[in-house]
């Protein structure tokens, strides 16, 4: 995908949350007040609203990432079982022994904090371009008339290198780009992993989204959602589904609740789980396996008292690659549900429609 002019539309004033929330203002603004139908229920969850085995499912990785598979081996089988129907029923999972060093997780949120924390004055250094994704601000906001979202965003392109733009990377905190750098890599290899155990969950050869994802397209994106007088009448992030094959998200390790998906017409709760990785199927998996594993949509709220942080990583196939679903899983019972388009072109559509629960997804449905 080339680099997207910037374009030039009219967002109108953005107020930055953080500083909203530093100055005690007693009312929320306009802008940030969603009409009744979108505000979040945030009564608090009893087990009658969302029995424990409603809660997303858990894999734990190091069960499926042995030296030498074993197919008869239970333990991996069960997982592998538990793999698929987590993303057949869910598109959601938690991941546990997934690899990545806890103290590089920790260091990931320390360094996104500090970086939220600076004043206002450094963080505006980044400011993200109207309309456009990279950098700190809002992304996602086309209009003036747009409601925006509780919430603070950084975010960079990681790979390949030809979507950094080294403008963006801060100096401050002194090891921050480091860091990112890191974790980039180490996330890179977990999504790795995934892809082929998800290969595997479909009865297909471990290696066949291999070359797809050789030059995988990676970003990454932290998310600071202070505090907000009024929860109920606001959205820390609106509804949507990720455009990218997979995601990985990291929750702040005091975190509260705020991630929330969409299931079974309600809305359910994603309750951290401390050092482990939340992940969720994206529009380009749900596209490639003809709709077995869907995107699920997926918002996050805030909270009365506590600030939330996530740190979210995007991986997708490289830009060149064409997309569409996969012959082994299209046949006459199961006709191919979406058309066959560059991946380029839709992270291209992605970035420029705003967050509107699935509906980027229908670039790539064939209409009945
Ligand atoms: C909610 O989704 C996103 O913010 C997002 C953004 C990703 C990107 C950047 C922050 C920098 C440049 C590259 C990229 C577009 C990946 C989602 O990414 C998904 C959406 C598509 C499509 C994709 O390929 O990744
Ligand atoms: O902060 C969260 O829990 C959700 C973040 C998210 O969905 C995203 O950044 O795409
Ligand atoms: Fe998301």
């Amino acid at each position: 995908m080339a680099p997207i002019p910037a374009p030039l539309i009219n967002v109108g004033h953005i107020d930055d949350v953080q500083e909203l929330r530093k100055n005690k203002a007693s009312q929320i603004p306009e802008r940030f007040i969603r009409p009744t139908s979108e505000r979040p229920s945030l009564h608090k969850p009893t087990n009658n609203d969302h029995p424990f085995d409603n809660y997303i499912p858990v894999i734990d990785l190091s069960k499926l990432i042995t030296a030498n598979k074993d197919n008869d081996d239970d333990d991996y089988c069960n997982e592998i079982t538990k793999l698929k129907t987590s993303c057949q029923d869910w598109g959601f999972f938690q991941v546990m022994n997934h690899g990545v060093d806890l103290e590089l997780l920790e260091k990931m949120e320390k360094v996104s904090m500090e970086f939220f924390n600076m004043p206002l004055e450094e963080k505006q250094k980044y400011t993200m371009i109207p309309g456009t994704i990279q950098g700190y601000g809002q992304a996602f906001v086309f209009s003036e008339d747009q409601k925006l979202d509780w919430c603070n965003m950084f975010a960079l392109g990681l790979e390949p290198h030809s979507v950094r733009n080294p403008n963006f990377w801060p100096t401050k905190p002194s090891d921050f780009s480091e860091t990112v750098d890191i974790y980039s890599r180490e996330i890179r290899k977990l999504c790795k992993n995934l892809v082929e155990c998800i290969a595997i969950s479909l009865g297909l050869n471990d290696g066949v989204f291999e070359e797809m994802f050789d030059d995988a397209v990676q970003a990454v994106r932290m998310n600071y959602y202070p505090a907000c007088l009024r929860p109920d009448l606001v959205l820390g992030l609106s509804p949507h589904s990720d455009g990218s094959a997979l995601t990985v998200l990291q929750q702040g390790k005091d975190n509260s609740v705020g991630l929330q998906i969409w299931k079974d017409d309600t809305w359910i709760p994603v309750q951290p789980i401390p050092n482990a990785l939340v992940i969720n199927i994206g529009d380009t998996i749900e596209v490639l396996t003809n709709g077995r594993y869907k995107s699920v949509e997926h918002r996050a709220v805030t909270h009365k008292e506590k600030d939330r942080l996530s740190i979210v990583t995007f991986y997708a196939p490289s830009y060149e690659i064409e997309i569409g679903p996969m012959v082994h899983l299209v046949d006459d019972k199961n006709p191919a549900k979406y058309r066959r388009y560059n991946h380029g072109e839709y992270s291209k559509h992605y970035v420029t429609n705003k967050l509107e629960g699935k509906k980027t997804l229908e670039f790539a449905k064939i209409k009945i």
